[in-house]
């Protein structure tokens, strides 16, 4: 048991394990003076190849969770080092993690995966509008804001996440050419095709929220995982997709494509008519901008087009420009 920072312990009471993951756990904390409960993340430095390569992505993790601001991205409250861990206090998701909600009912009906895959479109939606990929989502990343199946959900872990530099890019455009190779001018590295890794892996969150079961798996037949990916093959056992819509299966099929460039983009996947459901739109912006007083998509939509898309100002050594 690490010693845990003296003023992470002044302040809060860490209690027992809630989460595991492979760069750390999440503890129960209690804010001594309000008694107020919040997750801690601790993240283990000696888990990284390197310190450094630690300590750069728990900069660019904290810079992005302090900066971002929707209703479906995690919130940060504090943030605390020492020598061998991280510490990051962040609001406490009473439902869990997705995982695990899953795996507890099996499969989640349709109109419930809908309306939490809605918000995870949403979530993405913003990170890249702010030239952010997130590159590690899957359901331990997705944290549930009650034990009621309708509630809000909230992504997390920005550890394998990347700001599309395009600074970088144009610097880079400024030296002798020479010496790039070819990627460096195609679409690879300006169109972003880097953003589309986000929508394949939620093809593969909505895949295993509606079957129940993951697409590609080692115990699937003889073929490893990397095979039956880079294959982009994986099986709709009918037992358990039956009583899934064909529109359903539709927006899994678009996402789950092998080439970056004929996949179903965010914005594509936001004007599949399996989301045109007026119902789930409505329960989802109540249950994203609640103080929109009287409901109404109206009001939710204005929320969405002011506040919505915007990072919030960096720290103290505020450089103050809005994105
Ligand atoms: C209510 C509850 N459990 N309730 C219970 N068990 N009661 O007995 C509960 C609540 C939340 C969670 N998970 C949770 O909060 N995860 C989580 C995962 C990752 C990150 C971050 C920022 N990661 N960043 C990095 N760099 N990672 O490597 C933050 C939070 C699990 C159980």
């Amino acid at each position: 048991q690490s010693s845990l920072p003296r003023d992470l312990q002044d302040k809060y009471l860490l209690t027992r394990r809630i989460g595991t993951g492979v760069c750390g756990e999440v503890r129960l904390a209690f804010e001594r003076s309000t008694c107020r409960k919040f997750a801690v993340k601790i993240i283990n430095k000696k888990n990284f190849q390197s310190e450094g390569t630690a300590t750069r992505n728990a900069k660019t993790e904290i810079d992005i969770l302090q900066r971002v601001d929707h209703p479906c991205l995690i919130k940060t409250e504090d943030f605390y080092q020492t020598e061998e861990s991280f510490y990051i206090v962040l609001e406490l998701m009473e439902g869990g993690e997705l995982f695990h909600r899953v795996k507890s009912k099996q499969q989640l009906n349709e109109s419930v995966a809908k309306l939490y895959f809605y918000q995870m479109l949403r979530a993405v939606e913003y990170l890249h509008s702010n030239g952010i990929i997130h590159r590690d989502l899957k359901p331990e990343n997705i944290l549930l804001s009650s034990q009621d199946d309708v509630c809000l959900i909230k992504v997390t872990d920005f550890n394998q996440s990347r700001i599309l530099e395009e600074a970088v890019l144009m610097r880079t455009l400024c030296g002798t050419p020479s010496y790039l190779a070819p990627e460096v001018f195609t679409h690879a590295s300006t169109t972003g095709y880097g953003l589309a890794v986000d929508a394949w892996s939620l093809g593969v969150l909505l895949f295993v929220c509606l079957g129940g079961y993951p697409p590609f798996h080692e115990s699937f037949g003889h073929q490893s995982v990397t095979d039956q990916i880079i294959r982009g093959e994986f099986t709709m056992v009918q037992s358990k997709w039956t009583s899934v819509s064909d529109q359903a299966k539709d927006v899994v099929r678009k996402l789950l494509v092998v080439d970056p460039m004929k996949r179903m983009s965010i914005e594509e996947a936001l004007q599949h008519p399996w989301l045109q459901d007026q119902k789930m739109l409505e329960t989802a912006h109540r249950l994203m901008y609640p103080s929109a007083e009287g409901g109404g998509a109206a009001a939710a939509m204005e929320a969405e087009s002011t506040s919505g898309r915007h990072l919030r100002k960096r720290g103290r050594e505020g450089d103050g420009e809005e994105q």
